[in-house]
């Protein structure tokens, strides 16, 4: 963990043209060594962690191993310098992370997750301690027994602030789940297919809360359903078959 923070803190100190002397395309350069092992070491807890979840959901722990295996790991070093006036500006906006399960490391308090009364508070910083946020994907999985958590980012007037924030996603989730993904989503009024496209959308504008793709779906949904008076799933639907079976 200090070797994540003391790499990350190094990097940032650097100036523009030595950032840049240490860009490449091999993940497996000394330069990542201490990045690299703290990025295995989270891999490794966030596997461990997803099997306490589906096991906590009557699932097996193994529940979607291949899924995990092949899906994504994204580890973002986020550094926030010190900002004169903190109460006007945020790190990071609001949003949900789409993947599972994010693991966070942060130097200083500023990370604040928002309850269901729509309050903020601030996550404070623990010690050898990590933050384990879920995704929008457990959300899904889970048909909403574990809820995705909305966060943001707030910055100090005194000191720069570092997260390193480790993402995982499954890759495909496999029929089961999508089942469950999809009846989830039509009860909360979108289907499948739209909500890949607005994934999609919230992964090229970096972030949008699970809650707001449904605002934002709904709202097209509503426009095309006048447009071309088709019934919900005609107008959206991605030949996801209505009934399947399972043995
Ligand atoms: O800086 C933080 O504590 C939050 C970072 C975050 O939410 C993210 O990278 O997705
Ligand atoms: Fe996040």
């Amino acid at each position: 963990m200090n070797d994540a923070s003391d790499s990350a803190t190094e990097f940032f100190n650097l100036s523009s043209e030595e950032k840049m002397s240490l860009a490449s395309s091999n993940v497996h350069e000394p330069v990542r060594e201490k990045m690299g092992n703290y990025a295995k070491a989270a891999y490794k807890l966030q596997k461990q962690l997803m099997k306490v979840v589906f096991e906590s959901l009557g699932l097996n722990a193994n529940y979607l191993h291949d899924e995990i295996e092949k899906g994504s790991q994204v580890m973002a070093v986020n550094c926030y310098p010190a900002c004169p006036e903190p109460h006007l500006a945020l790190g990071m906006p609001p949003h949900s992370d789409y993947g599972s399960l994010t693991i966070i490391n942060q130097s200083s308090t500023g990370l604040q997750i928002m309850d269901h009364g729509k309050n903020w508070h601030s996550v404070p910083v623990i010690e050898g301690a990590l933050v384990v946020q879920l995704g929008d994907q457990l959300e899904i999985m889970s048909n909403g027994q574990y809820k995705s958590v909305i966060h943001r980012a707030t910055v100090n007037s005194e000191k720069k602030r570092l997260s390193i924030a480790k993402r995982l996603k499954a890759l495909e989730l496999p029929l089961q789940a999508k089942i469950a993904e999809q009846n989830y989503l039509l009860n909360k009024g979108i289907t499948r297919f739209a909500h890949s496209q607005l994934e999609r959308l919230a992964l090229a504008h970096e972030y949008l809360p699970l809650e707001r793709l449904v605002f934002v779906q709904k709202e097209r949904l509503g426009a095309v359903e006048k447009e071309r008076s088709l019934p919900f799933d005609v107008a959206w639907g991605d030949g996801f078959p209505s009934e399947v079976t399972f043995e």
